[in-house]
């Protein structure tokens, strides 16, 4: 019988998703799960190609679009599908939401064909917990500059991030059962503390 479950950290650069994502793998270790870490674009060696093409090159909106698409159906098909029919837990840096909130948000592409491209991609896939780590703009902003060159997405303005910011938290509150925003101003203790009972949660 499967098991495992698939779980997705999202939300704008710097918001702290990837910082969590390890410590969340580790409490589900502690629980004897077997955890399948990934991310998108990428978690297969196409994907990888094609996130280096995308997070560097300029292209079309719907180049974009596709391409994340393309790179998240083999991501399907090699790594989360096999793993979940395994019973493992699956845990990735991005899925799906992040097409809307940036493709759909920031860069304003027609949500209808998003829709259409998640139907042909997966229409029976949904993660069964989106953890969507939500901070301000100016504090994304600062922990990006402290710590990193910024890709092509990080260099854009202002304006996109809060577009792609006010998709996520429009989508969180469309999709409420397998959303949890976490107010990721809050220290990294606490933030740890919150993920601690929701992990348990979705483990009973
Ligand atoms: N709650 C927090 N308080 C203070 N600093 C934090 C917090 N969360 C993360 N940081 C710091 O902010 C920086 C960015 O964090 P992280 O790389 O986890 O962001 P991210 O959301 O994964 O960004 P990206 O999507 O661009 O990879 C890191 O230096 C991290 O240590
Ligand atoms: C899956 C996905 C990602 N993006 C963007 C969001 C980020 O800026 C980068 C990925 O980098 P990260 O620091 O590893 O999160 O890609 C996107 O625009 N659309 C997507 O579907």
């Amino acid at each position: 019988m499967t098991t495992g479950k698939f779980i997705t950290f999202e939300g704008i650069d710097g918001a702290g998703k990837s910082t969590h994502l390890a410590f969340v793998a580790e409490l589900l270790c502690e629980r004897k799960k077997t955890v399948v870490v990934t991310r998108e674009p990428g978690g297969t060696s196409l994907g990888e190609e094609l996130r280096e093409i995308l997070l560097h090159e300029k292209m079309h909106l719907e180049t974009e679009a596709l391409l994340m698409f393309a790179a998240r159906r083999e991501h399907i098909a090699q790594v989360i599908a096999p793993a979940l029919e395994r019973g493992d837990w699956v845990i990735s840096d991005r899925f799906t939401d992040a097409t809307f909130a940036y493709q759909g948000g920031g860069r304003k592409l027609d949500r209808a064909k998003l829709n259409a491209l998640e139907q042909w991609v997966h229409p029976h896939l949904q993660p069964h917990l989106t953890l969507l780590f939500d901070v301000p703009l100016d504090v994304a902003r600062a922990r990006l500059d402290a710590t990193r060159t910024l890709d092509k997405f990080e260099q854009e303005k202002v304006e996109f991030f809060a577009a792609t910011r006010a998709e996520y938290l429009r989508r969180a509150a469309e999709f409420p059962q397998r959303f949890h925003v976490i107010d990721s101003t809050q220290t990294i203790a606490a933030i740890q503390e919150q993920l601690r009972v929701i992990v348990a949660e979705i483990d009973s």
